[in-house]
């Protein structure tokens, strides 16, 4: 079984070192010059540097090179891979497609397998989530993730292809549980880093995953999800990691927000996006969801810190 990797950027880099590291790989970048940049220097300064591509990692902008893999990892952001997925939607259209992102899009409220199977309604759709930053895999730290897919047959040969000797896939066919998980838990990371930047404590910061957490579970249960997958790694583990490490872009995004002062624009933040969609979601299930609203609001520039820890604390009181 061939595998491609789709997308360039700091995640789909550090994927295609790690599967090269076992069998030749592919890796395709979106722009050209970019892909004979890496090509020639074994390297990509952009997105991922200081991790050497090996030997055995082909880059290419060639499209064509679709066609000759089976099973192909999307590691575009979120908010573009439906685009993503229409504009090759002739060369994918019977391919089993991982989706690498985590979020929900912003016009639909859907995550990425919904968006897979909407916009590639024939082909297989599986999603590779979990906690693990790009700069970890492709030093070969050892890393632990959720492989979802149903039907289980193929999530067994997704597992088996995917993991290595560092990075050890956990199955699961709850793939609800593994997209809201993996989506929700990049808002609460933009909550805490807000906390730690105003610093409110670590105390507060606890409140705030454990209180998160029991949003990522209203909703995913809502949706048909499994308690157990939100427990795993898609949830609970991803947003262990992302909540208290100054390596996430969510966390940091969050971290700005506490202190007063401006991001970069140009960086990946699903969360934010992600925020606004589910915070709209939410309303129209009627789920409470008073982080993420906050979060929104905070976003948006309609609360302040003071005022959004205001008002969570004032919230009416009741069982945990
Ligand atoms: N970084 C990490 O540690 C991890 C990231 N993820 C997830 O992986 C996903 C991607 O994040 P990450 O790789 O870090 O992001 P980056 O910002 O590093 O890279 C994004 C990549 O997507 C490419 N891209 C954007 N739009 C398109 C498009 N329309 N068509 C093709 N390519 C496109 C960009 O190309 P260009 O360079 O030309 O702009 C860039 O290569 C996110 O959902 C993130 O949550 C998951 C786990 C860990
Ligand atoms: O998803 C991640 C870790 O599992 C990466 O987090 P950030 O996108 O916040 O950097």
């Amino acid at each position: 079984m061939s595998v491609a990797v789709l997308g360039a950027g700091a995640f789909g880099t550090a994927l295609a070192i790690s599967l090269a590291r076992k069998a030749p790989a592919t890796l395709w970048c979106r722009d050209e010059a970019h892909a004979a940049e890496m090509q020639a220097s074994r390297e990509n300064t952009r997105r991922l540097p200081d991790a050497p591509l090996p030997v055995s990692l082909t880059v290419t902008s060639d499209t064509d090179c679709f066609e000759a893999h089976d099973v192909i990892l999307l590691a575009v952001p979120m908010q573009k891979m439906r685009s993503f997925l229409v504009q090759h939607r002739a060369a994918l259209a019977t391919k089993t497609l991982v989706a690498c992102c985590k979020g929900i899009e912003l016009d639909t409220g859907l995550g990425p397998v919904s968006v897979l199977r909407e916009a590639a309604p024939e082909a297989t759709a599986a999603l590779l989530t979990g906690p693990s930053f790009a700069a970890d895999i492709a030093k070969g730290l050892p890393t632990a993730l959720t492989l979802a897919c149903d039907p289980d047959e193929t999530g067994k040969m997704l597992q088996s292809s995917l993991s290595t000797d560092n990075l050890r896939l956990y199955r699961t066919t709850d793939l609800v549980g593994a997209e809201i998980g993996g989506a929700l838990k990049n808002v609460i990371a933009i909550a805490c880093g807000a906390v730690i930047g105003a610093q409110l404590g670590d105390s507060a910061r606890a409140a705030l995953m454990t209180r998160g957490y029991a949003e990522m579970q209203r909703l995913a249960l809502a949706r048909g999800a499994r308690p157990e997958t939100l427990a795993g790694l898609s949830g609970f583990g991803d947003l262990t990691l992302t909540c208290g490490s100054e390596q996430s872009r969510n966390f940091r995004l969050g971290l700005s927000l506490g202190r007063g002062e401006v991001f970069d624009p140009s960086i990946t933040v699903e969360g934010a996006a992600t925020a606004r969609a589910t915070a709209k979601a939410a309303q129209v299930m009627g789920l409470e969801m008073p982080i993420t609203q906050t979060v929104t609001n905070l976003l948006d520039q309609r609360l302040t810190i003071a005022d959004a820890a205001d008002q969570l604390l004032k919230r009416p009181l009741k069982e945990e």
